[in-house]
């Protein structure tokens, strides 16, 4: 694991410390999120797409899910809101200060595996608070509250070799929640579990979320899911965001929920190339093949100077 990526998992100060509970963050925790004619790339090359000229808000406390297809630049503006990557042009800020580089208000779930190998379960979820040096007594008893609510009772001293994917996963989003960061960012956290433990970790991150927790952006391919945790949906896209969804509460109101879907679902065909079609033709559960084939097409956009 490179350093830039150990850096991302939340450094500093320990803005859970003293709280008793790990998800004790209190009301209004979250951190507002601000992009303006952000450019984000690599080798100086910016990245066409999404990424070319965001300009975004994400208000204190609120969940923002990103969808596009794949290449579109998802998880590449998430690596410049952890600061993992510079910006070409534009500006990035957190509750008010410039992003210049990795941060303790900015935790990361990656989308590939980030634990640190040599550690076990228990010294991976406590590694943010040993880096703030929190006593010994007080991490360790908050990383096995972690522990348990992550559902790896039993585990607490296998090394990350021994675990499976999903397990690993939730070993990541311990280790991001456990400080009680401002802020999340989280790229397919969920994308290895089985569905049953997928959806208690949704149900655990909302009800983290509930408790007065972070400002949350959450890269997915799933479209439900999506709509299930976010107060917005985004349809990141060739040119930039091309859509904005807000989801309507109740969450589970059947009726809004269709057409909500039905929009994202022809947002996502349509920005991953595919004819142009009205929104208002879009039956949601006809969609659903054509726009899983689209959200996971090849992005033959590459990278230009
Ligand atoms: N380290 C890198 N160096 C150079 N180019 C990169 C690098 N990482 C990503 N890219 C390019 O940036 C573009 C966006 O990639 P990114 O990983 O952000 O897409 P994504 O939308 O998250 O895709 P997916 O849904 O498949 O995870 C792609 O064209 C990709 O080839």
């Amino acid at each position: 694991m490179s350093t830039s990526s150990l850096a991302g998992v939340g450094f500093g100060s320990d803005p859970g410390s003293g709280a008793g509970s790990p998800s004790a963050a209190g009301p209004g925790s979250g951190c507002e999120i601000r992009l303006h004619d952000v450019v984000l790339g690599y080798r100086r090359r910016a990245v066409l797409g999404g990424v070319d000229g965001v300009d975004l808000v994400v208000s204190a406390g609120e969940i923002l899910t990103v969808v596009g297809p794949s290449g579109c630049g998802k998880s590449t503006l998430l690596r410049g809101l952890a600061g993992l990557l510079p910006t070409l042009r534009g500006r990035i800020s957190v509750g008010g200060v410039p992003v210049t580089g990795p941060g303790s208000d900015r935790a990361m779930v990656f989308q590939d595996d980030a634990l640190l190998p040599w550690l076990d379960v228990r010294r991976n979820i406590e590694f943010p608070l040993a880096v703030r040096q929190v006593p010994r007594a007080e991490r360790k008893a908050r990383a096995e509250e972690w522990i348990t609510r992550v559902g790896l009772d039993g585990f607490d001293r296998h090394l990350p070799g021994r675990l499976s994917g999903g397990m690993r996963q939730r070993v990541q989003l311990a280790r991001a929640l456990i400080g009680a960061p401002p802020v999340v960012l989280m790229d397919e956290p969920f994308g290895a579990l089985d569905p049953a433990t997928r959806a208690a970790m949704r149900a655990l991150l909302v009800d983290v979320w509930r408790q007065g927790g972070p400002t949350v952006v959450f890269v997915t391919h799933d479209v439900d899911e999506a709509l299930e945790i976010g107060d917005r949906v985004i349809v990141l896209g060739r040119a930039g965001i091309d859509t904005v969804i807000p989801v309507q509460r109740p969450r589970d109101a059947t009726a809004s929920r269709e057409g909500q879907r039905a929009r994202v679902l022809t947002a996502l065909m349509n920005s991953a190339g595919a004819p142009a079609m009205p929104v208002v033709a879009a039956d949601a559960e006809d969609l659903t093949a054509a726009a899983a084939t689209a959200a996971t097409a090849t992005n033959p956009t590459e990278v230009a100077s």
